[in-house]
């Protein structure tokens, strides 16, 4: 359904757990975060029966976050549940590829789509630094896996941080070329208890974008690519990959918004950037029917605010992005 800013919302990110097996610097504090009790979790059940109730007001695409989505026992049985809801043509996972080669191909018998991995340096003691433990060449498994079974399109996530990675930009970008693989070049954004990480380390994707061209060539704009968020993505000559941008702070890409979020506490999220949170679990918990849920959803739909407050200074949110999920 349509937003009060004319945008159609279709696309439901869902965060399965907010527990993960790194601690990436930009997006958790050394300790990481305090761990909710099991029972403030969102069953399986009760995940299938929001995302059944969001087909109901146009959700088709749902896409399982975190925290780290593969720790949480029972994700394939998740997938495998939603696939088997009709309306739900698209089911993607963001996962930071650890445990990845290990369960790629029951995740994709059981009907996932395709994986967007997380890889921000091709340094294994880089990755080691950054991920605080984190072991590159697990990850690296996972993405061939991934291109072996054809969880297609394989897009990875790489967070640009000066003074870390910047001197990398161009080695990702040519995984593009030697892959079918589309590379995207993340803003760094001001999240939670990481906020002073990422005012340090901030670099435009205008700057990333003018260092790749200058050494790889021009980047043609690729019209399509599966997906539904916010990337745009371009092709360097002849790769069979792509490279894209995702500038959520220099050039945000609200106006083209059309998601919501739903915690792993079972909160709907109507804008990543905004601390208001419509609570599922205590209706779900009290036997709400299917009707009921969507009529709170399209409420989330209809609070969705039309674009972030990011450009102001000092703005940092309260919670990481393993929290919201990101
Ligand atoms: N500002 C903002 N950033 C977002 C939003 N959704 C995703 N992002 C950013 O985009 C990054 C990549 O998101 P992914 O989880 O890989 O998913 P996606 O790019 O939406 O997915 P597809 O295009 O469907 O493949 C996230 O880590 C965020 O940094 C959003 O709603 N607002
Ligand atoms: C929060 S993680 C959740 C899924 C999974 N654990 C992973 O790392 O892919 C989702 C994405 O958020 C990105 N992210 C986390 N903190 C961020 C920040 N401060 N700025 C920009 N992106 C961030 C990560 O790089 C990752 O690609
Ligand atoms: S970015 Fe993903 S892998 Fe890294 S700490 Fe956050 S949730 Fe975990
Ligand atoms: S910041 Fe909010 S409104 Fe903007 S794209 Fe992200 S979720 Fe949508």
């Amino acid at each position: 359904m349509e937003d009060r800013y004319q945008r159609e919302i279709n696309y439901l990110r869902v965060s399965v757990t907010d527990r993960c097996n790194l601690r990436c610097r930009y997006c958790m504090p050394p300790q990481g975060v305090s761990v909710v009790p099991r029972r403030e979790i969102l069953s399986l059940e009760e995940i299938t029966r929001v995302v059944e109730a969001a087909t109901e007001v146009g959700v088709k695409k749902v896409r399982l976050t975190g925290g780290e989505p593969l720790v949480r026992r029972g994700i394939t049985e998740l997938v495998r549940k939603l696939a088997g809801i009709p309306e739900i043509d698209d089911i993607a996972l963001t996962t930071n590829g650890i445990l990845l080669a290990g369960k790629a191909g029951q995740l994709k018998a059981a009907g996932l789509c395709r994986v967007n991995i997380s890889l921000d340096t091709l340094k294994p003691e880089r990755f080691n630094f950054i991920t605080r433990g984190g072991s590159l060449e697990a990850v690296w498994r996972g993405i061939e896996k991934s291109l072996e079974i054809g969880l297609h399109p394989v897009k990875l996530n790489a967070v640009v941080v000066r003074g870390f990675n910047d001197d990398e930009i161009c080695d990702l970008a040519r995984l593009s070329i030697k892959h079918p693989l589309h590379v995207r070049f993340i803003e760094l954004m001001p999240f939670g208890t990481a906020a002073g990480y990422s005012r340090e380390g901030y670099v435009p994707a205008a700057e990333i974008r003018s260092l790749i061209e200058k050494e790889l060539g021009q980047l043609q704009e690729v019209r399509k690519l599966a997906g539904s968020g916010p990337a745009r993505y371009y092709r360097l000559p002849g790769a069979p990959g792509t490279i894209g941008f995702i500038s959520a702070v220099s050039d945000h890409f609200c106006g083209r918004c059309n998601r919501l979020r739903l915690t792993a506490t079972g909160a709907l999220r109507p804008c990543l950037f905004s601390e208001h949170e419509i609570d599922l679990k205590g209706p779900l918990r009290r036997g709400a029917t299917r009707d009921e849920l969507a009529g709170l959803i399209a409420r989330a739909i209809q609070d969705k605010p039309g674009w972030h407050r990011l450009g102001q200074e000092n703005f940092r949110t309260r919670k990481n992005m393993s929290q919201i999920g990101g």
